[in-house]
């Protein structure tokens, strides 16, 4: 139990990675606060919710646009009202609608940054702003990508907002180290979910995609608990403005 007594708000809770590292942390003995957007399958949250208090944790749930600046904020009050505080925030929302560059509608490039990076922003903001009040230091992640690192054609838009969330964690890290607080990133690679699903189904894409992984296996949701349940929790008290890949060692794979 790495995370026992611990409060932990994660966005993009509903499905995929959030999904999976919010049932982690939760078996790691942390009461939990699950943002998503609202538009989901109601039925998600409800199952994600009873699995959790199945396990003897408080949860909560709150919809929201990430892009809205206020999302944040809200789910970081809601945590206080109902965890009574927050100790690690995960920010992990995120979308990649694959276009190529050339012809990137305004509207896809925009909603793209402001879902994934001005969101993330303002959610860290309110996060450290809760955890300073606190005044017992903190854990914060961002999700953010092997494509912080590396390009993709169909992902002009995209891989900056990755960079920036790395970016941004190292900032914050400085920021906020004399509060105690921690601010690392997870890289993951390719890891199976609803973001890449069509992207996937083409089979030559997918044999390409896996065939550069080193581990011999595209990545699945739970793959990246453990990195994150390590760098939420005390074990990594000493850890701040790192990244840690998660990607079955696909960005040393030169030949
Ligand atoms: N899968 C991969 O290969 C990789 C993913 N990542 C990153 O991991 C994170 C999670 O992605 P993944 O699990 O794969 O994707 P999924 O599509 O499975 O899940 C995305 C999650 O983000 C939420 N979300 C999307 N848009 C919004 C919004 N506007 N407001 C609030 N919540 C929103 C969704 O909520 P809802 O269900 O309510 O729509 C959902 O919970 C993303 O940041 C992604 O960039 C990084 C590297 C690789
Ligand atoms: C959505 C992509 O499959 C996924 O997103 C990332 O961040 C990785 O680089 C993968 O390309």
């Amino acid at each position: 139990m790495l995370l026992a007594g611990k409060r932990v708000v994660i966005t993009g809770a509903s499905r995929g990675i959030g999904r999976a590292i919010a049932l982690g942390c939760a078996r790691h003995g942390a009461d939990v606060m699950l943002g998503h957007s609202g538009r989901s399958n109601e039925d998600d949250i409800l199952t994600l919710r009873q699995q959790i208090e199945v396990l003897g944790r408080k949860v909560a749930d709150l919809a929201g646009d990430i892009g809205d600046p206020d999302t944040g904020a809200a789910l970081i009050a809601g945590a206080v009202e109902q965890l009574g505080g927050v100790d690690v925030f995960i920010s992990n929302a995120g979308i990649c609608p694959f276009h190529a560059f050339l012809d990137m509608p305004r509207e896809t490039y925009y909603r793209t940054v402001n879902t994934n990076l001005n969101g993330a922003y303002f959610a860290v903001q309110a996060a450290a702003r809760q955890m300073q009040q606190q005044g017992e230091g903190g854990a914060i992640i961002a999700v953010s990508s092997i494509s912080a690192l590396v390009g993709g054609a169909m992902q002009t838009h995209y891989t900056p907002t990755k960079a920036g969330l790395l970016s941004l964690m190292q900032s914050c890290a400085i920021a906020l180290g004399p509060l105690g607080i921690r601010c690392n990133a997870l890289l993951p690679g390719t890891i199976e979910t609803d973001i890449n699903r069509q992207d996937l189904a083409d089979p030559h894409k997918r044999s390409y995609m896996q065939n550069r992984i080193p581990l011999g296996r595209l990545g699945q949701p739970e793959d990246l608990v453990g990195p994150a349940v390590f760098l939420a929790s005390d074990l990594a008290r000493y850890v701040t403005g790192a990244s840690l890949l998660v990607d079955g060692g696909m960005y040393v794979n030169l030949q």
